[in-house]
């Protein structure tokens, strides 16, 4: 099923304040909307904003509608502009819940497929009270009670006819998804997926934040290209002259070759050959920053990045000292990362074995991706 995601975004946060709106406010040094845009890292995002909004929100790098006054109307502007784009399902979630998990939107998309809808809530643990100017006036009884939360799933063509019967003054799309006698599941939400409401929120936030453990993979690359008879070796994206070239499908470039199957293989996804077959014409003398590119975008549209990765050329010449910065640069202006995070050295084999005999060049590499 084709699903999206819709951020509502709109809102001014008035029982939060400040001097700009909660959603745009910073945590841990980035905006909660960033936080949030993140969590959904791979999927279709909208984003629904106030139009006062907009500068802050050409930053984030996602598609935006406009909003409305109030939660519901600003759910039905996202609604309705997916109609018509082939999108057959949505997840709609709150700005203001930058700390939502892929288990919890895993959980979501799996109920999915055997509800009309449905929505993460916690079981009300605490006794309920009735207060009444600062005194107990009652108890209520909590049983079969739930915190309710966001993302709140549906399939669109529903939800959005839904939100069109509506009156308004709904708390949540699953209210909406009720009146029109839709079949919602209650999935187990996640105490750490808050709503930033009023100012202490911040500080929990960034507590849970602080004491979430990172995902951190790592991946190896090994590649060897023969010497052939030429002028000059492409050895990380670096062309030099050379008395010999490097025999391959592609340029050969072995130490770019290396670092992005150490890419792959720390996202578990094979090797170069893997997703650009040596048996396809079209990658025949292909510059090697096409495979790199594409294993870090492919990183990344996991919610990955490159922690930092260090290039190990194995031969006797050419002699790669003089040239290891604007290597090092090279790698990391393909991959978009700071120069501090990429390693690129060399050795000999002291005249031993293949390389040392000059018959080729040997590359291994080491890479982390880091999922914050
Ligand atoms: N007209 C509105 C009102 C709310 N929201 C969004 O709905 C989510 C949940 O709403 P809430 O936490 O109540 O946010 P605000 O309405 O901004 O807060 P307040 O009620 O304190 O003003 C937030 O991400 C908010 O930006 C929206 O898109 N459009
Ligand atoms: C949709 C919601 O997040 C569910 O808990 C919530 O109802 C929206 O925020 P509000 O504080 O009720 O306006």
């Amino acid at each position: 099923m084709r699903t999206a995601v819709i951020i509502v975004a709109a809102g001014r946060g008035t029982r939060m304040g400040g001097e700009i709106p909660k959603q745009w406010q910073l945590l841990a040094g980035k905006p909660v909307l960033a936080h949030t845009v993140a969590a959904f890292a791979g999927m279709q995002v909208l984003m629904v904003i106030h139009p006062e909004d907009r500068d802050r929100a050409a930053a984030l790098g996602v598609p935006v509608v406009e909003g409305g006054a109030t939660r519901d109307a600003s759910v039905r502007a996202g609604l309705a502009a997916l109609e018509g784009t082939g999108v057959e399902a949505v997840l709609i979630h709150d700005g203001a819940r930058p700390l939502v998990s892929c288990g919890l939107i895993d959980r979501l998309i799996a109920a999915l497929d055997r509800h009309d809808g449905a929505a993460p809530a916690l079981a009300v643990t605490d006794a309920l009270w009735r207060g009444t100017e600062g005194r107990v006036s009652g108890t209520l009884d909590r049983t079969g009670l739930y915190r309710a939360q966001t993302p709140q799933a549906f399939r669109l063509a529903p939800i959005l006819a839904a939100h069109r019967a509506h009156p308004g003054g709904a708390a949540d799309d699953v209210e909406v998804a009720r009146a029109a006698g839709l079949d919602v599941v209650i999935v187990e939400g996640d105490e750490s997926n808050l709503k930033l409401t009023y100012p202490g929120d911040f500080a929990r936030a960034e507590a849970i934040l602080r004491g979430r453990t990172m995902d951190v993979r790592l991946g190896n690359g090994y590649d060897v290209h023969a010497f052939c008879e030429g002028d000059h070796v492409w050895l990380c994206g670096v062309k030099l002259p050379h008395g010999k070239g490097l025999l391959g499908h592609s340029d050969a470039d072995v130490g770019m070759h290396a670092l992005t199957d150490a890419i792959y293989g720390a996202m578990a996804e094979g090797d170069i050959g893997r997703h650009f077959p040596p048996s396809d014409p079209q990658w025949k003398g292909a510059a090697s920053h096409i495979f790199l590119s594409h294993a870090i975008a492919l990183a990344r549209s996991r919610g990955f990045d490159l922690g930092n990765c260090d290039v190990t050329l194995v031969c006797e010449r050419p002699k790669i000292g003089p040239h290891a910065l604007e290597m090092q640069a090279e790698i990391a202006r393909i991959m978009a990362v700071e120069a501090g995070r990429v390693s690129v050295k060399a050795t000999t084999s002291e005249r031993l074995g293949f390389t040392g005999r000059e018959e080729g060049i040997a590359a291994i590499a080491t890479a982390t991706l880091v999922r914050a």
